[in-house]
């Protein structure tokens, strides 16, 4: 198998762990997310509009959104960089690229802290999503000019110890479930 194939097995495995887990998932899901979220407050960050099965980081977006910015990916181009424009909780939204919502007016900034979607996870902080590349190349742009924290964000399931990895993959500093924290570093 080919690397990308290796890739296409993992993403298909891990968009059906995640789908059973969205499917019996409980309330509070976000509560471990706002707990490390506190922990940085003021500091700017990005979270994302969940779209499919991903798990909803709102509520903790919502907390951290009354002490600093919080924003939110925009796609300008397939093989370019997010952007991120700022999100407040009741701020127009309109439709984006791949269905998630974006901010009718933006405002865009680099955010210190980026909240990662995933569809598969390791605990040595490896990822996995859509495939586009996005938030690799995303990570790597912010990271060129500061300090970056990636905290990627997923159901507990959605854990698989062989993601293939490859040169442009950026890693996760942290990794928030619903069931609590896993440092990659530790
Ligand atoms: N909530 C959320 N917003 C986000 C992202 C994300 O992962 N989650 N993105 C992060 O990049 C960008 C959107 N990128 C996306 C790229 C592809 C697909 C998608 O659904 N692709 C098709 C084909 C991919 C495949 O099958 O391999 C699909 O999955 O059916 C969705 C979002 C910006 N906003
Ligand atoms: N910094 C980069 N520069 C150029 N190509 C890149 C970069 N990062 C990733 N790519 C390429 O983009 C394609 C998709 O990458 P990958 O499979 O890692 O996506 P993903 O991590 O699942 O998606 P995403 O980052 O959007 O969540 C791959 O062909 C990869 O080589």
């Amino acid at each position: 198998m080919t690397l990308e194939q290796k890739k296409a097995a993992a993403r298909k495995a891990g968009f059906a762990r995640r789908k059973v887990a969205f499917d019996a998932r409980g309330p509070g899901v976000a509560g471990k997310l706002s707990e490390v979220l506190a922990g940085y407050r003021g500091v700017s960050l990005s979270g994302y509009m969940p779209i499919r099965t991903e798990i909803n980081p709102l509520p903790a977006m919502e907390e951290a959104s009354a002490h600093g910015p919080v924003g939110v990916p925009v796609i300008d181009a397939a093989g370019q960089p997010l952007r991120f424009a700022q999100w407040e909780p009741d701020c127009a939204m309109i439709e984006g690229a791949f269905g998630a919502q974006i901010p009718a007016n933006p405002s865009f900034f680099e955010p210190e802290i980026v909240i990662v979607p995933l569809v598969a996870f390791s605990r040595t902080g490896g990822r996995l999503g859509y495939g586009g590349g996005f938030y690799d190349r995303t990570l790597e742009l912010l990271r060129s000019k500061r300090p970056t924290m990636a905290i990627g964000f997923a159901f507990a399931a959605q854990e698989d110890p062989d993601i293939p990895l490859e040169a442009t993959d950026q890693p996760l500093d942290l990794i928030v479930t619903e069931a609590g924290l896993i440092q990659p570093g530790a």
